[in-house]
């Protein structure tokens, strides 16, 4: 009787798990069929092919994306959300005129209810359904992040009293290619819903300047921040609860037919109840398996690029972000980034030093000629295992698979995932002994199918932990790495040269316990933080002052540490530094020596936030060397044409190019060292 009541209330709950499913799909197909027309993705396809997609006014860049959002369940959604994007009752009277399909009368309206014209004409569908918050509904708190477009802010909701993040986009002469990127960035993040994704919870315009504000929800932690703290060593049953975190994220992403293409430390969010939320969806894109369409290859910081994109690939898909997540899992081990190359040439150097050197297999399949051309005249052999041989097997195992240099080979962020499916399918099996035979097959199933192929991360012990116990900390972000590094540097030079502020930090002096204090911060710190070519977010306007805290303008971070390449990792492994950030552009010492890039893809403007100017934050020091030029004229910046391509000319000498390229390196260290002395 016991065992005939469990068999009917197992099959009632199959049933409701049965159509909960169902509806789910439903609305996965639906997101799909959305992003099947995504002009996202068709952008990149001309920017790929080198035409510029002349910008329509009426219809954005994300239009097709959009219609997800304009349908009625969007809107439906919108209304729940009434006191965050606008009353409802002017949400609803929206409704009823947007469903009769006239653009035109919902951009008046959207004018009428407050969406600055240069937004609406651009990018109507963007703000479909949702009105502006003021930006005097906010008090803004400290200034939190600093991004390449970006400034984010923590505030104050004043309406619901809540902490939340600004983070203020400004745009430059209000170029249309900007906004409608910038539309692209609010209609993924208003089609995500999960809780490992941030989300948008609003949007405000600001009067005084061209600028959004986008509202988030306030995250204390960036995973950068967390990971440079000095003294912190993360436990595996943490490191695995911030992986499977970020790969139920990533899911979620990649189901709903969006790569993120910036996966990274600073972009992993977390909140003071260890709740990971994978941030900025500013190089996102909407993509269709069933149908690809060339994308950009100038995406993904270079640290976390994987080797089909520096090698130029146009067809490329989820697996970019799983090279990424690889890269930050090692990361989270060895406690500092795994791979941290100076310019795109020594980055794809490591590569294969670390993952070994392309096979002819490879250089076939790639879709990118110049391929075989990069084949390293001296053989690496494959060396992740015994790199990452310290740390535990299931996590190398995990590495491994995520850092093939194949892309089929990473699997997915559901296959990484399985694991779990199965440890959860093996409790089911247990708890009702007359249904033990399931345990059988999962078992079964287990062994036959994913013990030779699934890396068994999750499921080996010790098992992750839960987010509550992850460290408890205060609020940690890389900017505040860099923020303790710059003030570091600051007095370390003062006293050095003597000059004003050097008093302060005499011995004998309290300033000077303060500058060794900080000098001690600088190098206790694990993990150099990414600098960013931020110099026109650097000169900050009146409106970014709020009281009480003024903003000032930074230098940027030049130092960071190298590590040795090829050197085995462990957790404890003491840090090798180097100089970085006086590097002349080799990437551009590269490009001169080839070819006019005839046969390379031409991007356009149409990508340029996405691929172009944007990605130049990819290549930190690159970015550093072209500082100056943006800095004289920011407007010209957007205009630059980048492109991806052959790094090296036909029939050039990998080994010989690398050579060239150390000499270069090394002649720029010496002449910033020779500068440096004369002053
Ligand atoms: N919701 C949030 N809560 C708290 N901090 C945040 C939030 N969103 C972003 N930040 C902080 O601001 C920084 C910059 O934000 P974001 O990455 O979105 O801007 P970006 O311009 O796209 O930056 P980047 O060019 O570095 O990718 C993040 O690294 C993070 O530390």
């Amino acid at each position: 009787m016991v065992i005939c009541r469990q068999v009917q209330r197992l099959a009632r709950k199959t049933a409701k798990i049965g159509l909960s499913a169902i509806s789910s799909f439903k609305k996965k197909a639906l997101h799909l069929m959305g992003c099947l027309c995504s002009k996202g993705a068709k952008e990149d396809a001309n920017a790929a092919s080198g035409r510029r997609t002349p910008p329509r006014r009426s219809e954005p860049a994300t239009d097709a994306i959009a219609k997800d959002s304009s349908s009625s369940a969007a809107l439906n959604n919108a209304k729940t959300k009434g006191n965050l994007y606008g009353a409802e009752k002017v949400v609803v009277s929206l409704d009823a005129r947007i469903s009769s399909g006239n653009n035109a009368e919902f951009k008046g309206l959207n004018a009428v209810s407050g969406w600055p014209s240069w937004l609406v004409n651009v990018a109507p569908k963007a703000v479909e359904g949702w009105l502006p918050r003021r930006a005097d509904s906010f008090e803004k708190l400290a200034k939190i992040g600093q991004g390449t477009y970006s400034v984010v802010y923590k505030a104050r909701d004043l309406e619901s009293g809540k902490i939340v993040a600004l983070k203020k986009v400004r745009f430059v002469n209000m170029d249309p290619e900007s906004v409608r990127f910038m539309a692209r960035e609010i209609h993924i993040l208003r089609r995500l819903d999960h809780p490992n994704v941030i989300k948008l919870q609003g949007i405000v315009t600001s009067r005084v300047s061209q600028s959004l504000y986008l509202v988030f929800e306030y995250m204390e932690h960036d995973l950068a921040g967390l990971v440079a703290t000095p003294g912190l060593k993360l436990t595996e049953p943490q490191i695995k609860c911030i992986v499977q975190q970020l790969l139920h994220g990533l899911d979620h992403c990649h189901r709903n037919g969006v790569l993120h293409r910036d996966i990274k430390g600073s972009n992993l969010l977390i909140d003071s109840n260890g709740t990971l939320k994978i941030g900025d969806f500013g190089l996102a894109i909407s993509y269709d398996p069933s149908n690809p369409q060339p994308l950009t290859s100038r995406v993904v910081t270079l640290w976390y690029r994987p080797p089909e994109l520096l090698l130029g690939a146009t067809d490329y898909a989820a697996a970019v972000d799983m090279w990424s997540t690889g890269c930050i899992v090692a990361e989270l081990f060895a406690g500092k980034p795994i791979m941290p190359g100076r310019t795109e040439v020594e980055q794809i150097h490591k590569i294969f030093k670390l993952c070994g050197s392309p096979s002819e297999n490879y250089c076939k399949k790639s879709k990118v000629p110049e391929t075989a051309m990069f084949k390293p005249q001296q053989q690496y052999r494959r060396c992740v295992t015994e790199t990452f041989k310290d740390l535990p097997t299931p996590a190398v195992l995990l590495i491994d698979s995520l850092l093939s240099l194949e892309p089929e080979g990473r699997g997915t962020a559901t296959s990484a995932l399985q694991s779990e499916v199965i440890r959860f399918f093996f409790f089911f099996a247990l708890s009702l002994p007359s249904l033990c035979f399931l345990y059988v097959c999962a078992y079964a199933i287990n062994s036959l199918v994913f013990l030779e192929y699934m890396p068994q991360f999750f499921r080996a012990k010790p098992l992750a932990c839960d987010p509550s116990s992850l460290p408890k900390l205060p609020p940690s972000k890389e900017y505040d790495v860099r923020l303790r590094q710059e003030e570091a540097r600051r007095l370390r030079n003062a006293a050095a040269l003597g000059g004003p502020g050097a008093e302060s930090v005499k011995p004998g002096n309290e300033s000077h316990v303060v500058a060794s204090r900080a000098i001690d911060i600088a190098a206790q710190v694990k993990q150099p933080t990414h600098s960013t070519s931020k110099s026109t977010c650097e000169k900050f306007s009146a409106e970014d002052s709020v009281p009480g805290f003024r903003v000032e303008p930074r230098a940027l971070p030049t130092s960071a540490q190298v590590p040795e390449c090829g050197s085995t990792w462990n957790n404890t492994g003491d840090h090798h530094r180097s100089v970085l950030g006086r590097v002349c552009s080799s990437v551009r010492v590269a490009r001169k020596k080839g070819p006019s890039n005839s046969n390379t893809p031409q991007y356009d403007a149409a990508d340029l936030r996405n691929g172009g100017d944007r990605n130049q934050r990819a290549d930190r020091p690159a970015v550093s060397s072209q500082k100056k030029d943006q800095q004289e004229d920011r407007g010209r910046k957007y205009k630059r044409i980048h492109y991806s391509g052959p790094l090296m000319p036909p029939g050039g000498n990998i080994e010989d190019m690398l050579k060239e390229h150390e000499r270069h390196i090394q002649e720029a260290v010496r002449k910033a060292r020779l500068c440096k002395g004369s002053k």
